[in-house]
Protein backbone atom coordinates (compact mmCIF):
# COMPACT_ATOMS: atom_id res chain seq x y z
CA UNK A 1 0.00 0.00 0.00
CA UNK A 2 1.44 3.43 -1.12
CA UNK A 3 1.88 6.09 1.42
CA UNK A 4 3.68 9.66 1.54
CA UNK A 5 5.93 9.93 4.99
CA UNK A 6 4.08 11.75 7.27
CA UNK A 7 5.33 15.78 7.72
CA UNK A 8 2.36 16.69 9.11
CA UNK A 9 3.51 18.18 12.64
CA UNK A 10 6.82 19.26 11.27
CA UNK A 11 6.88 22.72 11.16
CA UNK A 12 5.85 24.52 14.31
CA UNK A 13 2.30 25.59 14.05
CA UNK A 14 0.82 28.45 16.26
CA UNK A 15 -2.57 26.93 16.14
CA UNK A 16 -3.01 23.29 16.32
CA UNK A 17 -6.69 22.12 15.48
CA UNK A 18 -8.38 18.68 16.20
CA UNK A 19 -7.04 16.19 14.42
CA UNK A 20 -9.07 14.93 11.78
CA UNK A 21 -8.81 12.50 9.21
CA UNK A 22 -8.94 14.48 6.17
CA UNK A 23 -6.96 14.25 2.71
CA UNK A 24 -3.85 15.49 3.93
CA UNK A 25 -4.08 12.72 6.71
CA UNK A 26 -5.06 10.09 4.30
CA UNK A 27 -2.52 10.30 2.23
CA UNK A 28 -0.26 9.93 4.42
CA UNK A 29 -1.89 7.65 6.90
CA UNK A 30 -0.14 4.10 5.87
CA UNK A 31 3.16 5.66 7.75
CA UNK A 32 1.83 7.70 10.16
CA UNK A 33 0.28 4.54 11.86
CA UNK A 34 2.90 2.41 11.54
CA UNK A 35 5.22 4.71 12.81
CA UNK A 36 2.84 6.07 15.50
CA UNK A 37 1.21 2.01 16.52
CA UNK A 38 3.62 -0.18 17.75
CA UNK A 39 2.29 -3.68 16.59
CA UNK A 40 0.32 -2.47 14.31
CA UNK A 41 1.27 -4.80 11.51
CA UNK A 42 1.28 -7.87 13.37
CA UNK A 43 -2.32 -7.00 14.44
CA UNK A 44 -2.85 -6.67 10.70
CA UNK A 45 -1.22 -9.94 10.03
CA UNK A 46 -3.47 -11.81 12.45
CA UNK A 47 -6.54 -10.79 11.40
CA UNK A 48 -6.05 -12.85 8.86
CA UNK A 49 -5.29 -16.32 10.86
CA UNK A 50 -8.47 -14.68 12.99
CA UNK A 51 -10.23 -14.70 9.55
CA UNK A 52 -9.38 -18.01 9.23
CA UNK A 53 -10.61 -19.52 12.24
CA UNK A 54 -13.63 -17.44 12.40
CA UNK A 55 -15.29 -16.84 8.99
CA UNK A 56 -17.72 -19.19 8.30
CA UNK A 57 -19.43 -19.84 4.72
CA UNK A 58 -22.14 -17.09 3.80
CA UNK A 59 -21.57 -15.09 6.59
CA UNK A 60 -20.37 -11.02 6.78
CA UNK A 61 -17.25 -9.26 8.13
CA UNK A 62 -17.36 -5.97 9.01
CA UNK A 63 -14.21 -3.54 9.47
CA UNK A 64 -15.64 -0.64 11.26
CA UNK A 65 -13.42 2.26 10.23
CA UNK A 66 -11.52 0.87 7.07
CA UNK A 67 -8.93 3.46 6.40
CA UNK A 68 -7.17 2.75 3.58
CA UNK A 69 -8.97 -1.09 4.03
CA UNK A 70 -5.39 -2.46 5.71
CA UNK A 71 -7.61 -4.65 7.82
CA UNK A 72 -10.17 -5.89 4.59
CA UNK A 73 -7.31 -6.50 2.34
CA UNK A 74 -5.78 -9.23 4.97
CA UNK A 75 -9.19 -10.84 5.74
CA UNK A 76 -10.08 -10.93 2.17
CA UNK A 77 -7.10 -12.78 1.24
CA UNK A 78 -7.64 -15.34 3.98
CA UNK A 79 -11.12 -16.11 3.57
CA UNK A 80 -11.90 -16.09 -0.36
CA UNK A 81 -14.27 -18.95 -1.59
CA UNK A 82 -16.36 -18.98 1.27
CA UNK A 83 -19.19 -17.07 -0.40
CA UNK A 84 -18.94 -14.00 2.21
CA UNK A 85 -19.02 -11.00 1.93
CA UNK A 86 -17.35 -7.81 3.85
CA UNK A 87 -18.62 -4.58 4.47
CA UNK A 88 -15.92 -1.79 4.80
CA UNK A 89 -17.17 1.37 6.41
CA UNK A 90 -15.24 4.50 7.02
CA UNK A 91 -16.70 8.05 7.31
CA UNK A 92 -14.24 10.02 5.96
CA UNK A 93 -14.35 10.38 2.29
CA UNK A 94 -10.62 10.90 1.88
CA UNK A 95 -9.99 7.38 3.22
CA UNK A 96 -12.92 5.90 1.45
CA UNK A 97 -11.60 7.24 -2.13
CA UNK A 98 -7.97 5.94 -1.33
CA UNK A 99 -9.01 2.46 0.10
CA UNK A 100 -11.06 1.68 -2.87
CA UNK A 101 -8.41 2.08 -4.90
CA UNK A 102 -6.49 -0.07 -3.00
CA UNK A 103 -8.70 -2.83 -2.90
CA UNK A 104 -9.13 -2.81 -6.86
CA UNK A 105 -5.78 -3.37 -6.97
CA UNK A 106 -5.99 -7.20 -6.32
CA UNK A 107 -8.28 -9.77 -7.46
CA UNK A 108 -10.74 -11.62 -5.07
CA UNK A 109 -13.91 -13.09 -5.16
CA UNK A 110 -15.43 -11.69 -1.95
CA UNK A 111 -16.91 -8.81 -2.74
CA UNK A 112 -16.35 -5.86 -0.59
CA UNK A 113 -19.10 -3.26 -0.18
CA UNK A 114 -16.72 0.25 0.87
CA UNK A 115 -19.22 2.46 2.52
CA UNK A 116 -18.57 5.69 3.77
CA UNK A 117 -20.74 6.50 6.96
CA UNK A 118 -20.85 6.65 10.58
CA UNK A 119 -20.10 3.36 11.89
CA UNK A 120 -23.23 4.15 14.67
CA UNK A 121 -25.62 4.74 11.67
CA UNK A 122 -24.96 1.16 9.53
CA UNK A 123 -27.05 -1.95 10.26
CA UNK A 124 -25.06 -5.59 11.55
CA UNK A 125 -26.40 -8.23 10.60
CA UNK A 126 -25.59 -12.15 10.20
CA UNK A 127 -22.12 -11.53 11.20
CA UNK A 128 -19.20 -13.95 11.67
CA UNK A 129 -16.35 -11.38 12.48
CA UNK A 130 -16.30 -7.86 12.93
CA UNK A 131 -12.93 -5.67 13.84
CA UNK A 132 -12.49 -2.13 15.45
CA UNK A 133 -8.98 -1.54 14.80
CA UNK A 134 -8.47 1.33 16.56
CA UNK A 135 -11.41 3.32 15.64
CA UNK A 136 -13.57 3.40 18.73
CA UNK A 137 -11.20 5.08 20.27
CA UNK A 138 -12.31 7.94 18.02
CA UNK A 139 -15.89 8.11 19.17
CA UNK A 140 -17.55 9.41 21.92
CA UNK A 141 -17.43 7.64 25.40
CA UNK A 142 -21.29 7.43 25.89
CA UNK A 143 -21.69 6.30 22.29
CA UNK A 144 -19.55 3.03 22.67
CA UNK A 145 -21.65 1.15 24.31
CA UNK A 146 -24.57 1.18 21.74
CA UNK A 147 -21.88 0.49 19.11
CA UNK A 148 -20.93 -2.28 21.28
CA UNK A 149 -24.57 -3.57 21.88
CA UNK A 150 -25.51 -3.18 17.78
CA UNK A 151 -22.13 -5.51 16.99
CA UNK A 152 -23.24 -8.25 19.65
CA UNK A 153 -26.96 -7.69 18.43
CA UNK A 154 -25.27 -8.68 14.51
CA UNK A 155 -22.75 -11.35 15.48
CA UNK A 156 -23.96 -15.02 14.94
CA UNK A 157 -23.49 -17.21 17.88
CA UNK A 158 -19.41 -18.07 18.17
CA UNK A 159 -18.81 -15.04 16.38
CA UNK A 160 -15.72 -12.65 16.98
CA UNK A 161 -14.88 -9.07 17.82
CA UNK A 162 -11.27 -7.76 17.45
CA UNK A 163 -11.09 -4.70 19.02
CA UNK A 164 -7.56 -2.70 18.92
CA UNK A 165 -7.00 0.65 21.52
CA UNK A 166 -5.15 2.73 22.85
CA UNK A 167 -5.35 2.41 26.57
CA UNK A 168 -4.72 3.89 29.77
CA UNK A 169 -3.71 2.71 32.94
CA UNK A 170 -5.37 3.18 36.90
CA UNK A 171 -2.04 3.10 37.89
CA UNK A 172 0.29 6.42 37.20
CA UNK A 173 3.57 4.81 37.47
CA UNK A 174 2.59 2.59 34.92
CA UNK A 175 0.58 4.90 32.71
CA UNK A 176 3.98 7.35 32.67
CA UNK A 177 6.40 3.93 31.94
CA UNK A 178 4.19 2.93 28.49
CA UNK A 179 3.92 6.75 28.08
CA UNK A 180 7.08 7.27 28.00
CA UNK A 181 8.11 3.65 25.75
CA UNK A 182 5.21 4.27 23.23
CA UNK A 183 7.08 8.58 22.89
CA UNK A 184 10.58 6.63 22.38
CA UNK A 185 8.88 3.89 19.69
CA UNK A 186 7.88 7.13 17.73
CA UNK A 187 11.16 8.93 18.26
CA UNK A 188 12.97 5.76 17.26
CA UNK A 189 10.49 5.95 14.12
CA UNK A 190 11.98 9.73 13.02
CA UNK A 191 9.60 11.87 14.90
CA UNK A 192 10.77 14.86 16.09
CA UNK A 193 9.98 16.38 19.47
CA UNK A 194 7.65 19.00 18.40
CA UNK A 195 6.37 16.46 15.48
CA UNK A 196 4.64 14.49 18.27
CA UNK A 197 3.49 17.34 21.24
CA UNK A 198 1.79 19.09 18.15
CA UNK A 199 -0.12 15.46 17.25
CA UNK A 200 -0.67 15.31 21.10
CA UNK A 201 -2.03 18.57 21.07
CA UNK A 202 -4.19 18.11 18.03
CA UNK A 203 -5.05 13.99 19.58
CA UNK A 204 -6.30 15.59 22.81
CA UNK A 205 -10.28 16.48 22.43
CA UNK A 206 -10.68 13.72 19.88
CA UNK A 207 -9.24 10.62 20.86
CA UNK A 208 -10.52 9.21 24.80
CA UNK A 209 -8.99 5.94 25.43
CA UNK A 210 -10.42 3.71 28.18
CA UNK A 211 -8.55 1.01 30.56
CA UNK A 212 -9.12 -2.38 29.96
CA UNK A 213 -10.89 -2.87 32.82
CA UNK A 214 -13.00 -0.60 31.10
CA UNK A 215 -13.09 -2.74 27.96
CA UNK A 216 -13.99 -5.57 29.55
CA UNK A 217 -16.62 -4.78 31.66
CA UNK A 218 -18.53 -3.04 28.88
CA UNK A 219 -17.87 -6.01 26.74
CA UNK A 220 -19.47 -8.44 29.32
CA UNK A 221 -22.31 -5.80 30.04
CA UNK A 222 -23.42 -5.99 26.17
CA UNK A 223 -23.32 -9.87 26.07
CA UNK A 224 -19.96 -11.32 25.16
CA UNK A 225 -19.20 -14.55 27.14
CA UNK A 226 -15.43 -14.60 26.27
CA UNK A 227 -12.38 -12.13 26.33
CA UNK A 228 -9.51 -11.59 26.23
CA UNK A 229 -6.10 -9.65 25.65
CA UNK A 230 -4.27 -11.07 22.70
CA UNK A 231 -1.83 -8.32 21.98
CA UNK A 232 -0.39 -5.74 23.11
CA UNK A 233 2.80 -3.86 22.99
CA UNK A 234 2.97 -0.41 25.51
CA UNK A 235 -0.32 1.45 25.52
CA UNK A 236 -2.06 -0.35 22.52
CA UNK A 237 -3.79 -3.66 23.17
CA UNK A 238 -5.86 -5.71 20.64
CA UNK A 239 -8.85 -7.68 22.44
CA UNK A 240 -10.98 -10.76 21.21
CA UNK A 241 -14.28 -11.02 21.86
CA UNK A 242 -16.85 -13.97 21.30
CA UNK A 243 -20.61 -14.34 21.07
C1 LIG B 1 -7.01 4.93 13.40
S1 LIG B 1 -8.00 4.85 12.01
C2 LIG B 1 -8.33 3.09 11.80
C3 LIG B 1 -7.25 2.29 11.17
C4 LIG B 1 -7.73 1.11 10.37
N1 LIG B 1 -8.78 0.39 11.04
C5 LIG B 1 -6.58 0.19 10.07
O1 LIG B 1 -6.53 -0.90 10.63
O2 LIG B 1 -5.71 0.57 9.26
C6 LIG B 1 -9.60 5.36 12.49
C7 LIG B 1 -10.56 5.43 11.32
O3 LIG B 1 -11.88 5.49 11.82
C8 LIG B 1 -12.63 6.41 11.07
N2 LIG B 1 -13.73 6.88 11.92
C9 LIG B 1 -13.63 7.57 13.08
N3 LIG B 1 -14.86 7.76 13.60
C10 LIG B 1 -15.75 7.18 12.73
C11 LIG B 1 -17.16 7.04 12.70
N4 LIG B 1 -17.92 7.56 13.68
N5 LIG B 1 -17.73 6.39 11.66
C12 LIG B 1 -16.96 5.87 10.68
N6 LIG B 1 -15.62 5.96 10.65
C13 LIG B 1 -15.01 6.60 11.67
C14 LIG B 1 -11.64 7.49 10.67
O4 LIG B 1 -12.05 8.20 9.53
C15 LIG B 1 -10.37 6.67 10.45
O5 LIG B 1 -10.21 6.32 9.10
O1 LIG C 1 -1.51 7.99 20.31
C1 LIG C 1 -0.84 8.42 19.37
O2 LIG C 1 0.13 9.14 19.55
C2 LIG C 1 -1.20 8.02 18.02
O3 LIG C 1 -0.64 8.53 17.12
C3 LIG C 1 -2.21 6.99 17.89
C4 LIG C 1 -3.03 6.96 16.64
C5 LIG C 1 -4.09 5.83 16.81
O4 LIG C 1 -4.06 5.08 17.77
O5 LIG C 1 -4.95 5.74 15.93
C6 LIG C 1 -3.74 8.20 16.44
C7 LIG C 1 -4.01 8.72 15.22
C8 LIG C 1 -3.55 8.07 14.00
O6 LIG C 1 -4.64 7.39 13.49
C9 LIG C 1 -2.48 7.09 14.23
C10 LIG C 1 -2.22 6.62 15.47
Amino acid sequence: MNSSQDTIYAQACENISDFQFDDRVAGVFNDMIKRSVPGYGQIINTLGDFADKFVTPSSHVYDLGCSLGAATLNIRRHIDGRNCRIIAVDNSESMVERCSQNLSAYVSDTPVDLVCADIRDINIENASMVVLNFTMQFLAPDDREMLLKKIHNGLVPGGLLVLSEKLTFEDAPVQSLLDQLHLDFKRANGYSELEISQKRSSLENVMKPDSLPQHEQRLREQGFSHFSVWFQCFNFASMVAIK
